[in-house]
């Protein structure tokens, strides 16, 4: 796909229901956790995505058999000592959460893999996940600047008592998946509680993960038989904020958004949002496992927000998004202790600034966060915005053109790709036709 014309006009506002696709970093989850257990795992409402068909691919060249039945994904899990040695390098594509897990999980493997990606993918940091592991006595070596590509030789792990120095899921969730091969238990501790989707999935397969109520602690009990389970994917916060902003910032706007996950370690854009004054009714949906609900917003007039540290784990992916809705609020809001950001698929506090100023935004970037002076309209200075290869920039920006009052045109539209396949789609469903991106 070339470029992707904005038509940038007033709408009469974002009208109608979405069912928005599965959550990522569950899918992830499911196909991982699903190829080292026993039988089948059956995964609904999987989320089709560049990033999760990464790992659907990784499991494949790991020897695992994925099929499809209907709508659903199926995953002949192996058992934890199912897996084959890979016979080319592993292609983790433009994914961080596919890397990180996985050199978790082939840590303690009775083999040798190397993991390759993107060209944006091998600028991010590996060490993160290969030093912890190598107190457990992993062998993982990266290149030379700490980056992919990674060789990882599988050896007997030990188990360990850990604190994790950055508060980042994909290097909890890579510990814990070693520890699950290790000699004896694992004690993890986080700097600051992130998600904990991989903590759920694994007790409902079988595994003896604990999290004391400091919700920091993880003790992780080794050589479970985890048995292969439905998970339903319910659908993804992440993606479901796009739409929370722009009904919001979008004046005579009404929406509903269907089956979200609203997992606490997620819902900080919630939070976030209803302390800015927006107007959203959460309905929860009875659910056995990942919590879930329908999601009703209509157009509200906000105030500003400060975002500190402990408030960024979870609302991480959608900081462009606070970034937006603070650019359209009259007075200045920030955004600290977020320089988890700039290790992303992109530096997201560069783009966010320089992307955000073509559209007249003031805005001033710190080395942990954003400044933002924001303002009811804004008179861009570039028409041509551009999403840099990063989906979620990508899709913020479309969401800022909504405000915009002149034609705009986004450079490489198609990373939305890596989450959201349908984003374009679905959002021209919410929008009057003159509207139509
Ligand atoms: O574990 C996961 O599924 C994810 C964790 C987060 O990354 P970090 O753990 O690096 O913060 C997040 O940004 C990413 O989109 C998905
Ligand atoms: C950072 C993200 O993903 P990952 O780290 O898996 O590439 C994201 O989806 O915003």
């Amino acid at each position: 796909m070339g470029k992707r014309k904005l038509i940038s006009q007033p709408t009469a506002g974002l009208h109608g229901e979405l069912l928005l696709p599965g959550d990522k970093s569950i899918s992830h989850r499911a196909l991982l956790i699903g190829s080292i257990s026993s039988g089948t795992t059956v995964i609904k409402h999987f989320l089709h995505s560049a990033d999760c068909l990464s790992t659907l691919q990784a499991i494949r060249d790991l020897g695992i058999t994925v099929t499809e039945q209907g709508n659903d994904i199926v995953v002949h899990g192996q058992g934890l000592t199912g897996l084959q040695a890979p016979a080319n390098p592993l292609d983790m594509g433009n994914s961080g959460t596919t890397t990180r897990l996985i050199m978790g999980l082939l840590a303690g493997q009775d083999f040798q893999s190397v993991l390759t990606g993107d060209s944006s993918l091998q600028k991010r940091p590996m060490r993160r996940v290969s030093d912890p592991l190598s107190t457990m006595g992993a062998d993982i070596q990266t290149a030379p600047a700490g980056t992919l590509p990674v060789k990882i030789t599988g050896q007997p792990l030990h188990g360990v008592h850990i604190k994790l120095p950055v508060a980042s899921a994909q290097v909890k969730s890579a510990l814990i998946l070693a520890a699950l091969q290790a000699d004896r238990s694992s004690t993890i501790i986080e700097k600051l509680p992130t998600r904990d989707h991989t903590e759920i999935m694994l007790r409902k397969f079988g595994a003896d993960v604990q999290t004391a109520p400091d919700h920091l602690t993880i003790t992780v009990k080794p050589q479970p038989e985890l048995k292969g389970q439905t998970v339903d994917v319910p659908g993804d916060m992440s993606s479901a904020a796009f739409f929370l902003t722009a009904a919001t910032i979008v004046p005579h706007s009404d929406i509903i958004l269907r089956n979200v996950n609203i997992n606490t370690t997620r819902t900080g854009i919630l939070d976030a949002l209803l302390k800015m004054g927006a107007n959203i009714q959460v309905t929860a949906l009875p659910s056995s496992g990942e919590p879930a609900a329908d999601l009703r917003v209509r157009s509200a007039d906000l105030s500003p927000l400060d975002l500190g540290e402990k408030d960024i784990p979870a609302i991480i992916d959608e900081l462009p998004l606070i970034a937006l809705l603070a650019a359209c609020t009259p007075g200045r809001s920030t955004i600290t202790g977020a320089q988890e950001l700039r290790f992303k698929e992109t530096d997201r506090i560069a783009v966010i600034a320089q992307e955000l100023r073509k559209l007249g935004v003031s805005i001033q970037e710190l080395p942990d966060g954003l400044i933002i002076e924001g303002q009811e309209t804004w008179r861009p200075v570039d028409p041509t915005l551009d999403s840099h290869g990063d989906h979620r920039i990508g899709m913020m920006m479309a969401i800022a053109a909504l405000r915009s009052t002149t034609a705009l045109l986004l450079r490489n539209p198609e990373a939305v790709a890596v989450s959201y396949p349908e984003f374009f789609v679905d959002l021209n469903s919410l929008l009057t036709k003159e509207k139509e991106l």
